[in-house]
């Protein structure tokens, strides 16, 4: 038997196990097994942790100048690419993901978060404003941006490098110090970076990681220590509203992504090649476990029927596999438990009424993926708007299509959620594409396209997807906090 790789703490720049000694089995999604254990921290590694990013804070870091600490930030991102490999491997095995997908997307992202804000940062301007005064002096106001303070990172599982980092890189570009508390079904490359921050010389405790669970372990310690002076999340929206509540003691500010049951619109003078190919990716991409996927697709009904038989085609062509197999386009999903999640809408679907057009069940694999947790790429239709699978966020590779009539109707269908994270429109007219897209109450909305990003823009959620919106110049509402200061002539 081969041993178990372990994952420990990184705190004050080095690496360390729990006082208790308790750990916890880390499980490679797509062959099943333990290939892992990860220690859990307890209040004691949450507090060390805590009090290192404090003192990094009133240390060298919090001293040094924004060109020095960009070129820190930035060595981050060239250590990140230079050790593209043992991300790719830790992230793959980590999440099951293929292979293509990660070194496209995930490990490219994990150097692009920390170089995007290193150059925001180095550009940015503040505001000044002559006042004018009753004695005819006047006075000068102007602002300047301060780092928040220890930032709490709390990360989920689908993206584990891509959406930490997002929060690390413009946290450090702003001068803060973080505690990672990244998900326990992927502790690897929040692990590994620690490595990266030593490497390129980032001051010890600037940057620390404390595995655990969430209610009852290191993700509550955290988020309600009193040394932490803001929290940053992504995740479910049921956890984004226990962290807030965590926040609310000290009035501590958060920044929440939380989840979403995202719209696809397809008007039917849409060209149905790129609809289709865009849905495909919008449905299926990360095996469904994105926030921003799409799991509603209303499709406009002269081109209902083929855009049904389109989407069928191109989902009985996915191939289900392991990270590295070949040519694959599907990995499997985080664990065992969300796979029955994901199964019980699959069964719930049945029972509401669906039409099973693809998919349905569990795939038989085979080999070393046999006991992988995989699970059928499917579609459903002839649900209702208020079936619980057309209302609840599933975080699967599935979605129901939707035939509707009318641009208002399928608007007002669209906006009948208790969600707003995002939406993709598909139509070839410009006037009804800008219509559309600023009446639909989502935080994004991409016509023709999907997951396209540009790390300037703001991103986050309306309604119960977010609060708050991070990206470029956007990050620093959070991560900063603006004073004010008036000087009288
Ligand atoms: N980006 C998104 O929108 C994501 C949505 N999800 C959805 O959430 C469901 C549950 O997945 P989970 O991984 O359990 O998501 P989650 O939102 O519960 O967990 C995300 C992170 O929050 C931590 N956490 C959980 N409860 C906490 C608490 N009370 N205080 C502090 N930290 C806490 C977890 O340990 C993890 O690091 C999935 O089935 C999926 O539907 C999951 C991951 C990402
Ligand atoms: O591009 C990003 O910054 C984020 C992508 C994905 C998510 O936020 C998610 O799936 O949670």
């Amino acid at each position: 038997m081969t041993e178990l790789r372990e994952f420990l703490h990184f705190i004050d720049g080095a690496y360390r196990p729990s006082a208790s000694g308790k750990t916890f089995p880390v499980v490679a999604p797509a062959t099943g097994e333990t290939y892992a254990v990860a220690h859990e921290a307890g209040e004691t590694e949450v507090d060390a942790a805590v009090s290192a990013a404090r003192s990094a804070l009133n240390g060298r870091w919090g001293v040094l100048s924004v060109a020095d600490r960009i070129d820190l930030v930035i060595s981050v991102a060239d250590e990140i690419t230079a050790r593209f490999d043992d991300f790719l491997e830790a992230e793959i095995t980590d999440t099951g993901k293929p292979r293509s997908l990660a070194s496209h997307i995930d490990i490219p992202r994990g150097a692009a978060n920390f170089r995007m804000f290193a150059d925001t940062i180095r550009t940015i301007s503040g505001e000044s404003f002559e006042t004018a005064t009753p004695d005819g002096a006047g006075a000068i106001n102007y602002s300047l941006r301060k780092p928040r303070g220890v930032i709490a990172v709390i990360c989920p599982w689908n993206f584990p490098l891509l959406l930490m980092t997002w929060k690390v890189g413009p946290a450090l570009a702003c001068g803060n110090t973080v505690v990672v508390k990244p998900s326990e079904e992927t502790p690897a490359t929040a692990t590994l970076l620690g490595e990266v921050m030593n490497k390129a010389g980032v001051p010890k405790g600037v940057y620390n990681v404390v595995h655990g669970f969430g209610p009852g372990s290191a993700g509550e310690f955290l988020t309600s220590h009193p040394g932490v002076d803001g929290i940053t999340f992504t995740g479910e929206t049921r956890t984004g509203e226990a962290i807030m509540k965590a926040a609310g003691t000290g009035v501590r500010p958060v920044s929440l992504e939380l989840g979403g049951k995202n719209p696809a619109i397809v008007f039917a003078d849409a060209d149905l090649d790129k609809a289709v190919e865009g849905t495909m990716r919008s449905v299926f991409a990360n095996c469904g476990q994105v926030c921003l996927g799409t799991e509603r697709v209303y499709v406009e009904r002269p081109v209902f029927d083929e855009f049904a038989a389109r989407l069928k085609a191109g989902v009985e062509k996915l191939k289900l596999g392991g990270p590295s197999a070949k040519g694959v386009s599907l990995g499997p999903l985080i664990s065992a438990e969300h796979r029955e999640k994901v199964l019980s809408y699959y069964k719930l679907a049945a029972e509401e009424g669906a039409t099973v057009v693809t998919g349905g069940g569990m795939p038989a694999m085979s080999g070393a993926e046999k006991n992988g947790f995989f699970i059928e790429p499917t579609i459903w239709t002839g649900l209702a708007d208020d079936s619980r699978v057309v209302v609840e966020e599933i975080f699967g590779p599935c979605c129901a299509l939707l035939p509707f009539d009318e641009e208002d109707e399928v608007i007002a269908r669209a906006n009948n959620t208790y969600y707003g994270l995002a939406a993709s429109l598909w139509t070839d007219n410009l006037s009804r594409a800008h219509r559309v897209a600023r009446q639909l109450d989502v935080g994004i909305c991409w016509v023709n396209s999907w997951f396209l990003r540009d790390l300037r823009t703001p991103f986050g959620g309306a309604k119960a997807s977010g609060v708050g919106r991070e990206g470029g110049v956007h990050s620093l509402e959070f991560y900063t906090e603006l004073e004010n200061i008036c000087v009288k002539f």
